[in-house]
């Protein structure tokens, strides 16, 4: 397909750096010739003096982690123009399976999960090639309530939005103050479609905010709401609903939107997000069977209704069949504090690390805003994409559990043979995805293993991206303007406290298993510099205690009537 294309789908820019090159060798060999004085005065020097050098001796080794990030930043830009002017019918276009997870309505307001499924439904791309999957780990009612209040309201709204390009496709954002509409710029039926659909929006609103305060949907449990009696959260049956259906629509129409909650029973573990992504792997190659997956988290709106074309731009490019993984889209929040006095909105991870970690290996996988290749995801390695021989097919059966009907799906993305089928019929199937949305399914199996989101850390991103890092294949950084995701941060205080407390823990998880980028590069396919980059981050939990440490120097010298820093003379290096 990719051949017939003569214009570059991306570019791989590198940015210009010398000047940051330069002043970061300089802190480099400052760091460096404070440790050395340290060392030829420590003797005449007590515990302070060991403590001081050891702390710098760990801010060095972080900083040459650093120089080696930002060494060679690249940027890359992608052109959707080029490749809808490559005179392609959509139908060529590949399909993709979009992932929504959420788990708790108290915490994650289904308003917000809805806002995301509609910007998702309503993306510049062939309805029938994409399919939404909503994963709902807190079996709620209400959040199957508002999904199907949001199904009824997204045949306004994703036709309104496609005939007038709105560019923001989350109605919270589009109808919030501070995305201003000049209404008279646009014409009358503009006007009036638009006043229409902001009614439209606003009851929705309503009824969704009155069923959150009854905290039951407006039902009686009977009907398409039946399956929801007496559920506990924690304990319950599988329930698959499919909402809408696309009846093979190019333009007009919604893409296929289903409702997943996987089983729950008290005895087997759920592994949280990354159990829940495998579920929707999983139902989801029996419906749709996509070989693309994107997934985001309920709270991450896409905010470039572009952003499909531009994952698109390096996935269907020749050279990514048997390079590249996944693509990445930075995380981008908004109404953040000014200025980010606390760091939540990550800014030095994604704009500064990010396009130097672009430049190695490629971005790490960040659990939201990404494109995963399918066949991937189920183990595959860049040296197995020629053909798909006997082997790798005998494996997946023993891999990926008894369900023939996941089998056959999975040797047909393995093969390349993926996407919807045409007149496939969804009931059909719904019984084997019950089967394999079951929480024992995965007894025995791979999953968790060598299959899919990977289990035993709570950052379960990180390690399934070093995982696939680890099998030689590279990602890409894709950074679209407007960007692609916008998303929540806390705005502090302990929700930012607890989050930060989650990541630094499940990255040290990552440091002390057998998953450590040391031993990945030592005895798998990860990269040197990739390895030091993914040591930057695991350490992450390791930090404070080294900077606090130093912190409380100044004060503890105060005290103990003692210093720690050169004195006096400006030039005394080696006096
Ligand atoms: O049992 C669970 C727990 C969480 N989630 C979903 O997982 C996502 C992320 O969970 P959240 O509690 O919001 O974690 P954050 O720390 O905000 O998320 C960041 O960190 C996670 C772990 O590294 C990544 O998976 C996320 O993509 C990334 O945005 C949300 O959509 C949740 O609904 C589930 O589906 N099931
Ligand atoms: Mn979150």
């Amino acid at each position: 397909m990719a051949s017939t294309i003569s214009l570059p789908l991306y570019e791989k820019i590198p940015r210009k750096n010398a000047l940051q090159r330069t002043s970061d060798i300089i802190i480099f060999f400052l760091l460096l010739s404070l440790l050395t004085y340290r060392l030829l005065h420590l003797k005449n020097h007590g515990t302070t003096w060991l403590l001081a050098f050891l702390c710098e001796s760990w801010f060095t080794f972080t900083w040459v982690l650093v120089l080696n990030i930002k060494w060679n930043p690249v940027i890359f830009k992608t052109h959707p123009d080029h490749l809808l002017q490559a005179a392609w019918e959509p139908v060529e276009l590949p399909s993709v399976d979009m992932f929504v997870t959420t788990a708790d309505p108290l915490l994650e307001p289904p308003i917000i999960t809805v806002n995301t499924v509609l910007s998702l439904l309503a993306v510049d791309y062939p309805a029938h090639k994409l399919a939404c999957y909503v994963s709902d780990d807190g079996c709620s009612p209400l959040t199957y309530y508002s999904l199907v209040e949001a199904s009824n309201f997204a045949q306004l709204w994703v036709p309104f939005c496609k005939k007038y390009d709105i560019q923001v496709r989350a109605p919270f954002r589009y109808f919030s103050n501070d995305h201003v509409i000049t209404l008279s710029d646009g014409t009358k039926e503009f006007q009036h479609e638009w006043k229409r659909m902001k009614d439209e929006y606003e009851q929705l609103c309503h009824k969704i905010n009155v069923a959150v305060q009854k905290s039951v949907p407006p039902c009686d449990f009977t009907g398409d709401f039946a399956e929801f009696y007496s559920v506990e959260r924690k304990n319950h049956p599988t329930i698959i609903k499919v909402m809408w259906e696309n009846k093979g629509l190019p333009d007009h129409g919604l893409p296929l939107l289903v409702y997943i909650s996987r089983e729950k029973r008290h005895k087997h573990p759920h592994h949280y997000k990354a159990g829940a992504m495998n579920a929707l792997t999983r139902v989801s190659a029996l419906m749709t069977n996509a070989p693309y997956m994107l997934n985001v988290d309920c709270d991450m709106f896409v905010n470039n209704p572009k952003v499909i074309l531009h994952a698109m731009c390096v996935l269907l490019d020749s050279k990514s069949e048997a390079e590249i993984a996944f693509v990445q889209f930075p995380q981008v929040f908004y109404d953040g504090l000014k200025d980010d006095p606390y760091g939540n909105q990550m800014v030095v991870l994604f704009e500064y690390m990010g396009c130097g970690i672009a430049g190695l290996q490629g971005q790490f996988y960040g659990g939201t805003g990404c494109f995963h290749k399918r066949r991937i995801i189920y183990g595959l390695s860049p040296d197995s994409v020629v053909s798909v021989n006997g082997k790798l097919v005998e494996d997946i059966f023993s891999k990926i559990g008894n369900s023939k009907e996941l089998t056959k799906s999975a040797i047909d993305a393995l093969e390349g043979k993926t996407g919807t089928k045409p007149n496939h019929d969804l009931q059909s199937c719904i019984e084997a995805a019950y089967k394999v949305a079951g929480c024992g399914y995965e007894c025995g199996t791979s999953w968790g293993t060598k299959l899919g989101w990977i289990y035993g850390s709570t950052t379960e991103d990180v390690q399934t991206g070093l995982r696939i890092h680890k099998r030689g294949w590279r990602s890409v950084n894709c950074r679209p303007n407007p960007p692609a995701f916008l998303g929540c941060a806390p705005s502090g205080g302990p929700a930012a406290m607890t989050q930060q407390k989650r990541w630094a823990t499940g990255l040290l998880e990552i440091l002390l298993s057998k998953d450590c980028p040391i031993f990945a590069f030592l005895f798998a396919k990860l990269q040197w510099r990739q390895c030091l980059a993914y040591v930057w981050l695991l350490t992450w939990g390791l930090r404070p205690i080294f900077e606090l440490c130093y912190a409380a120097l100044p004060a503890y010298c105060i005290i103990a009537d003692s210093y720690f820093l050169p004195k006096g003379q400006p030039f005394c290096l080696f006096t």
